[in-house]
């Protein structure tokens, strides 16, 4: 059975919604195939800037095929087939010429296990800068410190950047690959089941974490824990069978959602 408070939200959603943001990814009309199988059936949405946006649902709905294709993740699985548009700022990121090296510089992933390179602290950072070209000590210096410190994780590492980003704990891996993703200055950060591998107290801290990142970044997550999406997501998916049942704020979906099969899952009827 999932806990969600319900009566807390519901008292929410009565208040005046926000005003609307910039719509930074919209997905129209998008149909993914593996193969024979259609994974993702004529999904539209629109992700707006400078928030969080979850999708929940139960195993196998979807969620991480549709995240991937924000980044075109899905490229690299063979037989994976996709039709329609995924708009970022305005461009179709897969319209014929697209550079996907720098789409993907500018929409960064988290996986759902940390995956450290195994190289130093400083170098997993680096890593990325350098690919794209800096060479500098200073700078690199600087992007480091400052992706660590974004990351929230520079002073329990700054003593250690020389040793072994294996030695971290689990929380602190995950922390280094986000400060990892967000040393390339990404745009959109996708974090898949960012905090499903960590204890309680590492996943707060990541889930504080996205909270402050909304500021200077969007970002989309996937979530098994409906109370987390709850707690820091703007705004939530609910996915079935590859279907969108319902895209609405967080608050009104859990408190007021439109569609029976919403209302299902989140008070834990099934799933
Ligand atoms: N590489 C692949 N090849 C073939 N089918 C795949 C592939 N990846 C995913 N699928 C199928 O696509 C559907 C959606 O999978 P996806 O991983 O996106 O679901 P999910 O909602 O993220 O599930 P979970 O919560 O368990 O991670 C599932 O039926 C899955 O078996």
């Amino acid at each position: 059975m999932v806990d969600v408070d319900l009566s807390a939200l519901k008292e929410e959603a009565g208040e005046a919604p926000a005003a609307p943001s910039k719509t930074k990814i919209a997905v129209k009309n998008l149909d993914l195939y593996y193969g024979d199988f259609h994974a993702l059936h004529s999904i539209n949405m629109d992700m707006p800037e400078n928030k969080i946006t979850a999708y929940i649902g139960p195993s196998g709905c979807g969620k991480s095929t549709l995240l991937r294709t924000l980044n075109r993740m899905n490229d690299l699985v063979e037989g994976c087939r996709i039709e329609g548009e995924v708009i970022l700022d305005g461009e179709n990121m897969y319209a014929r010429g697209t550079d996907v090296n720098r789409l993907r510089k500018r929409v960064g992933m988290v996986f759902q296990k940390p995956n450290p390179f195994p190289m130093t602290v400083y170098d997993n950072i680096a890593f990325g800068p350098r690919t794209h070209g800096v060479k500098d000590k200073a700078t690199l210096d600087e992007i480091v410190e400052t992706a660590l410190r974004k990351a929230a994780i520079f002073d329990e590492v700054k003593d250690c950047l020389k040793k072994s980003a294996l030695q971290l704990s689990g929380g602190q891996q995950q922390r280094l690959c986000i400060a990892r993703a967000l040393a390339v200055e990404p745009e959109v950060l996708l974090m898949d089941e960012a905090t499903s591998a960590l204890d309680p107290i590492s996943t707060g801290r990541i889930e504080e974490l996205a909270t402050e990142l909304k500021k200077d970044y969007t970002v989309i997550m996937v979530t098994h824990n409906m109370q987390q999406a709850a707690r820091v997501s703007d705004m939530c998916a609910f996915f079935l069978l590859g279907d969108l049942v319902e895209f609405d704020e967080t608050q009104v979906l859990f408190s007021h959602p439109k569609e029976k099969r919403t209302e299902d899952y989140i008070t834990g009827r099934f799933g």
